[in-house]
Formats: structure tokens, C-alpha cells, sequence
């Protein structure tokens, strides 16, 4: 036995753990949903304890799906939700609050006073990031003034800040390893992208200790080792991701040109620029996609917040669907004459416009307008998003002519409709690939390539095998209706 691999794949709505034999093959998977707290209009919370224990126990149900011992596993790979921020006590390991998640705002009008300031360049240029509640740095600076005397408590090195890897790692480690990866460590407003390394200027300006903040390492490199009191073994930790870069490695977008956009509860566009840092004129991020054996590969990225959410609102708040794969029949059965626009602005719209205040509409209704326009809406929506996000990547990044293919993976995908729906909107491609657990192969490659037991990069690169292309059907007058129909309920939207 050998060469299994353990993805812990720990997302907004549910965490996943997927066992991959030696062959990259999925030998065993397991999946729970917990609960979203909302505890104000714009907060969204997490309860760490709870997202702990969905990884106990998916861990613990994929090893006996996949008929092995936990001493069968070569290695673990980490990839988690990206910003959601967790403070906790270095003694006792519990957290002194709700994990704020990355979809929350309540630190709008922070970001508001820091930019009135001026110091919205000085983010941009040190971490690639804007001034917006949805990165960590704000929301940590909420938690350390709102919590009784955390500030102190931080700065006496009593409390430790991280995103949900540096958590599960301290977890999993019985709280020896205090680290995280440079994807995750880019997206925190604190860390410098250039240089590396957590950034003395932005600590001061956020009021962030640095006592309390985690060692930072390369993607693929030594995390620490589990406690055998959890699973019976000691299993290295060898591969960490934010889950947008893991599926960025996972759909091996490795050259500079390549690029993925995965929809999950949102979604996100990363377009590898290798080892340029380009900066975008578009209000697009620019990121850390990877950092292997000291070098790192730079990314653009486009995060829309709600994708796959708007679907989870059609079942869950206007009850019109039962399961998420009803939407794409019921917008198939949809009045293609109704012109109904809806913008998604549920959590504020995130690239290219960055409104946090921005709340979502439906516009073009009529008295005939039912559940398949709302259905077809929702839908559209996202297509219309990546379209937006595609053209300021455009606009930034010169590809001389050699387009590559735009490659999507997330749970949205299985929808056939939604995936034409994107390469007509988009006039252009679209491919799915055989597995679509990209973000868990991602990171599982960093972890078992690290080990030792899975391909380099490039033979990695050559097993990426596609499901289907999607090729648009289209005619380009009614594409360039409708797109100018999503542009004008876009401006009605924002605030
Ligand atoms: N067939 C489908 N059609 C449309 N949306 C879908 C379909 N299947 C899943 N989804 C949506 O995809 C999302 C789940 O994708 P996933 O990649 O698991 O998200 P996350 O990692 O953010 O939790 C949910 O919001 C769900 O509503
Ligand atoms: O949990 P997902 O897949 O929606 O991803 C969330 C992103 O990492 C947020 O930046």
C-alpha cells in the first residue's frame, strides 16, 4: 500500500475530505455541510468548532470509504476556504470568537476611513489587494478591538490569528505547528507580496501584533505532523492552498497565459502571470498563485461573491427549486422574450467594482415573470460576472495572441446549461475537466509530489484530461443585447 493521499478541502458551506490512491484516482470521499450564522445584515459567521468537526469526521468516513488504514496515507494536503478569519487562545486552543467569513462586511465603514486616509495605495502596492472588508486584515482588526482586552491578550502573544488552515494545522498538530502558506497569507492585507513576508507598516496600521501571527512557508513544505490520538497515525502535512490556487494547480494552469475560474458559493478567476507581479488597471487582484522551492508564481484574480449562493438562495429563500440541479432544467423551460436581469449583490459585488454597500435587484419583471426567469437569472448572473472579470484581464495582461482556454471546475459546473450559457455569453470556449474536485487534486498534488510518490510538475500537467469543451451557439446580436441589459441593471445596482 502507498501513495494515498488525504485532501482536506475545507469550504465556505461544507468541508470535503477525498482520499487519492497513487494513481490520482479518487479511492474515497466524504462531504458535510454546517451551519452559516447571520447574525446582522452583511455578517457572515462560522463556528471554528464546528468546522473542526466536519473535518474529523469526513476524514474519518473517506479512510473507511477508501477501505485503508490512516498509516496508509503518504501525506495530507490542506485547502481551505481563503480570509475567513479564526483567533484563538494559545493555551487552550479555543477560539475567542466566530470565525468571521470572508462573504462578511461589517467592516465597510473601517475600510471607508482607512481609504479616506489615503492608504488604500499603500495596501495595493505591498499586498496586490483593495481596501475591502472581504480581505482578513479588517475583520481581524474588528475582533482585536471588539473582544474584551484581545488586543492585549495579542500583543502578549497569548492569542493566535489565522486563517482556517493555520487552524486546522494547530488542530491537527495538537497545537504544534503554528503556519500557513504564502497563497493564504497573501490574502490577509498583511503580508507583503514582494518581499515575502509579513509587513511591519501594515501590522502598525491595522494594530495587528505580530506576536500572534503564524510562520509562513512555501505551498508544498513541512506543516507539522498529526497527533495519533486523532486517526491512529502520524501523518505528514505536506501540501497547503488557498482553495482558489489549489484549483489553480489542480487544473494545471502552471504557465503564464493559463487560466481557471471555479464556481462554488462565488466565484473566482485566476489567470497565471508567472513570475510577474502585474498590476491591474481593472480593480483586479493581484495574488500569489503558488510559491514552490523559494520561487513564486504570481496571479490576476477576479472574485465575485455569489455564484453558486444565488443558487443555494432560489432553494433555501424563494423555495422554487428543491436541489441545485433543478435550476438548470427550470431555466431551460424559461420565457426567452422576458429581458429579467438579477444582480446578485447579496454580500456587496465584489471585482471589478468593489461596492460593499451595493445590495442585490431584479429588474425587467413582469406580470409573467415566474420561478424559470428567476432560475435563468440567477444563472446568467454569474455568466455576466465572468465576463466582466475576463475583459479587465484582458485589458491587464497581453497574451501576443496565444488564448488559452478558460478551464472551470466548482460545484456550478455539472450544470450543462450554465456552462453553454458561459461560452455564449463569453463568445469563447469553455472546458470542464474529467475531475472535477480540482481544488482537492490541487493541493493533494502539492502534498504527494512533496512526498515523494506523485508526478513532477510537468507529467502532473500532462494527466489533466478533459470531460467536454463548451463551444458558443450564440448569435452575436442577442449576446450584445443582453450584455448591455446586465451593464445597465449593474449601474442601477451600485450604491
Ligand atoms: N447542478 C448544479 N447547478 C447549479 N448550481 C449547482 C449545481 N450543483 C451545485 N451547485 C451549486 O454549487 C455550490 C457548491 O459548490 P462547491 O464547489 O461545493 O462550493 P463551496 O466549496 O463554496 O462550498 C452550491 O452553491 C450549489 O448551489
Ligand atoms: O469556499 P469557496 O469555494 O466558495 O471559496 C471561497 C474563497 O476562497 C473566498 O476567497
Amino acid at each position: 500500500m502507498g501513495g494515498y493521499i488525504l485532501a482536506i478541502d475545507q469550504g465556505t458551506t461544507s468541508s470535503r475530505a477525498i482520499i487519492f490512491d497513487g494513481q490520482q484516482q479518487i479511492a474515497g470521499a466524504s462531504h458535510k455541510e454546517f451551519k452559516q450564522y447571520f447574525p446582522k445584515s452583511g455578517w457572515v459567521e462560522h463556528d471554528p468548532e464546528e468546522i473542526w468537526q466536519t473535518v474529523l469526521s469526513t476524514v474519518e468516513d473517506a479512510i473507511a470509504k477508501a477501505g485503508i488504514k490512516a498509516g496508509d496515507l503518504s501525506a495530507i494536503g490542506i485547502t481551505n476556504q481563503r480570509e475567513t478569519v479564526v483567533v484563538w487562545d494559545r493555551k487552550t486552543g479555543n477560539p475567542i470568537h466566530n470565525a468571521i467569513v470572508w462573504q462578511d462586511r461589517r467592516t465597510a465603514s473601517y475600510c471607508d476611513r482607512l481609504k479616506k486616509q489615503g492608504l488604500e495605495k499603500t495596501f495595493t502596492r505591498k499586498t496586490g489587494l483593495l481596501l475591502d472588508p472581504y480581505f482578513s486584515g479588517t475583520k481581524l482588526n474588528w475582533l482585536l478591538t471588539n473582544i474584551d482586552r484581545a488586543q492585549a491578550r495579542a500583543a502578549k502573544g497569548e492569542l493566535c490569528f489565522g486563517t482556517i488552515d493555520t487552524f486546522l494545522i494547530w488542530r491537527l498538530t495538537g497545537g504544534k505547528s503554528f503556519v500557513t502558506d504564502a497563497t493564504n497569507a497573501s490574502r490577509t492585507l498583511l503580508y507583503n507580496i514582494a518581499e515575502n513576508a509579513w509587513d511591519d507598516e501594515l501590522l502598525k496600521i491595522l494594530k495587528v501584533p505580530r506576536a500572534m501571527l503564524p510562520e509562513v512557508k512555501d505551498c508544498a513544505a513541512d506543516f507539522g505532523v498529526t497527533d495519533t490520538a486523532l486517526f491512529g497515525a502520524a501523518i505528514p502535512i505536506l501540501g497547503v492552498a488557498g482553495d482558489q490556487q489549489a484549483a489553480t494547480i489542480g487544473q494545471a494552469c502552471f504557465k503564464p497565459g493559463m487560466l481557471k475560474s471555479t464556481y462554488g458559493t462565488g466565484c473566482f478567476a485566476l489567470l497565471n502571470t508567472g513570475k510577474d507581479m502585474v498590476r491591474s488597471k481593472n480593480r483586479l487582484l493581484t495574488t500569489i498563485a503558488y510559491k514552490l522551492d523559494g520561487e513564486t508564481t504570481y496571479a490576476l484574480e477576479g472574485s465575485i461573491f455569489v455564484a453558486g449562493a444565488a443558487v443555494q438562495w432560489l432553494r433555501d429563500g424563494l423555495k422554487v427549486i428543491k436541489a441545485a440541479p433543478d435550476t438548470g432544467t427550470l431555466a431551460a423551460s424559461a420565457d426567452p422574450t422576458q429581458d429579467v436581469y438579477l444582480v446578485p449583490a447579496f454580500t456587496g459585488l465584489g471585482a471589478p467594482h468593489w461596492d460593499p454597500d451595493a445590495r442585490g435587484a431584479i429588474f425587467g419583471m413582469t406580470r409573467n415573470t415566474g420561478p424559470a426567469e428567476f432560475a435563468r437569472a440567477a444563472l446568467e448572473a454569474v455568466c455576466y460576472q465572468t465576463r466582466d472579470l475576463l475583459e479587465a484581464m484582458h485589458k491587464d495582461w497581453r497574451s501576443n495572441g496565444k488564448e488559452t482556454v478558460l478551464r472551470v471546475d466548482g460545484g456550478m459546473v455539472a450544470s450543462d446549461w450554465t456552462m453553454q450559457r458561459l461560452s455564449d455569453l463569453l463568445d469563447a470556449p469553455v472546458d470542464r475537466p474529467v475531475i472535477l474536485e480540482t481544488t482537492a487534486l490541487g493541493v493533494a498534488w502539492l502534498a504527494g509530489s512533496r512526498a515523494g510518490v506523485w508526478p513532477k510538475q510537468e507529467d502532473f500537467a500532462k494527466s489533466w484530461a478533459r470531460d467536454r469543451r463548451f463551444e458558443p451557439a450564440m448569435d452575436e446580436k442577442t449576446r450584445k443585447a443582453k450584455f448591455k441589459g446586465w451593464r445597465n441593471a449593474v449601474k442601477r445596482t451600485l450604491s
